[in-house]
């Protein structure tokens, strides 16, 4: 550790108009609001090949996949899910547009419902419909076994409440034969390789798949459990989005769009080779979503992709897991000297892990962009504009579902493994959220079960 990721020495706490003074910055509370912002590398102006690089993808001409195929799935209808889906159904002259439902129980909720997503802005609520459904069923399981579907309706103990598997019935038809060439994948990290697995048969080396998640590591994880092949597996993208979006009181297909932000859009370069290809697919992906205004998505290059997606890690790893612990909305984090030390001396060891990355070594002002005071400023930037929001790990660790700590605060611990160094901080967050699923586990288990409904029985 570096002596400054020691130094346990606070004078304010962030996000206090004095700790800016005590660095000698002397700028006001939205100044740093306006620097911190995560599209724009600290204190560097934009390159020159950037342009080049937007002119390469907005090419007309055909690249290898053959022909344009314009309906896009989507896996995931969390919040972010349901804003890209609604907002590419608001275009003139929209893609068609599927939603993949890896749980039964939504997949019969959205066929027993007005089939429309809401999506409110500023109090303003606008719906729009036209989605096909489908569902993608990640195979059978009970107390987070799988089982075989015979041995899933054999079983005669009864359900539990909170288990998954209560609430699912089997799908109509789960061999859909329909290959899937735009894929957009907003399922949380932990759940990836499960909803990919679903839905594998229909993905081929023609198929492109955006991610657009929290957490670094999944995409390692899809490689080595869903497309072992580097040869025929799909071509990948990359979205960093700062948009915050929130679950709504309107129901289960309604969301809150309270921050706006953007996203940072472009290409992973295939394993084999290492090239950066663009295919006709993932062509299509990027200029339908940069056509999206309210998404603000802005094609990037995959060195400041990379380095965006660690800026949004640091950002993730500091505001989930203390939000998640003391239970707290995101502005709670703001004025609290405890805090402050223990984001102070989290940021710390972030900084240091990633200035040590091989892969950033040799990128022109990274030391600035990636140190401490910087990644706090982003932090704090982050913790006022979605001060009112409910972070997605303090929604996880309240519903008592599986965080995605491991991807986050955990892939900082394992790049730390691999470099030598001891994250100590870090490690302990990823111990204490998983110590408080496990006891949120515990007490939903205790709940009295319920007798077992048959899945044909209608629950009232
Ligand atoms: C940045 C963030 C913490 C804001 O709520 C969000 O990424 C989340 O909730 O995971």
């Amino acid at each position: 550790m570096s002596s400054e990721s020691t130094r346990p020495v606070v004078e304010r706490p962030i996000g206090s108009p004095n700790a800016n003074r005590t660095r000698g910055m002397n700028e006001r509370k939205d100044d740093i609001h306006k620097k911190a912002s995560l599209s724009e590398p600290a204190g560097g102006t934009p390159d020159p090949s950037e342009q080049d690089y937007h002119n390469a993808v907005h090419r007309t001409s055909k690249g290898p996949g053959g022909q344009i195929r314009r309906r896009i799935h989507i896996l995931g209808t969390g919040s972010v899910g349901k804003l890209i889906a609604h907002s590419l159904r608001g275009l003139p002259n929209p893609p068609p547009v599927t939603l993949l439902f890896h749980r039964a129980s939504y997949y019969y909720e959205w066929q027993a419902s007005k089939k429309d997503i809401k999506i409110t802005t500023n109090g303003i609520t606008v719906s729009h419909s036209g989605f096909g459904a489908e569902p993608a069923r990640c195979g059978w399981r009970r107390y987070g076994k799988s089982l075989t579907i015979e041995q899933f309706f054999a079983d005669e103990a009864p359900y539990n409440l909170h288990d998954d598997s209560f609430q699912e019935a089997p799908f109509p038809d789960q061999n859909l034969p329909d290959p899937i060439q735009n894929l957009i994948v907003t399922v949380k990290a932990a759940s990836t390789v499960n909803a990919l697995l679903a839905i594998r048969p229909r993905l081929s080396k023609n198929s492109s798949i955006l991610f657009l998640q929290n957490g670094m590591g999944i995409i390692e994880k899809v490689n080595k459990d869903v497309f072992a092949d580097p040869t025929t597996r799909p071509n990948y993208m990359l979205g960093i989005i700062s948009h915050g979006v929130s679950p709504s009181t309107e129901g289960r297909f309604a969301a809150t769009h309270a921050g706006m932000g953007t996203i940072a859009l472009g290409l992973i370069p295939r394993e084999e080779d290492g090239m950066e290809r663009w295919s006709t697919a993932s062509r299509y992906i990027l200029r339908t979503v940069c056509r999206v205004p309210v998404l603000a998505a802005v094609p990037a290059a995959p060195v400041e992709l990379m380095q965006a997606q660690l800026e949004k890690l640091a950002i993730n790893a500091v505001i989930n897991p203390i939000t998640a612990l003391v239970d707290a909305r995101n502005g709670a984090i703001l004025y609290t000297n405890p805090l402050t030390r223990v984001i102070r001396l989290l940021l710390a060891e972030i900084s240091l892990v990633i200035l040590a990355m091989p892969e950033l070594k040799s990128l022109p002002n990274v030391a600035t962009r990636f140190s401490t005071k910087r990644l706090e400023a982003l932090v704090t930037a982050v913790a006022y504009k979605t001060g009112n929001n409910v972070s997605s790990m303090l929604g996880d660790v309240r519903e008592g579902r599986r965080t995605e700590i491991e991807f986050i605060n955990g892939y900082i611990v394992q790049r730390g493994e691999e470099l030598g160094i001891t994250c100590f901080m870090n490690y302990m967050m990823v111990q204490l959220i998983k110590g408080k699923q496990q006891i949120v586990d515990k007490e939903r288990s205790e709940e009295l079960p319920l007798a077992k409904v048959k899945p044909s029985q209608k629950i009232i």
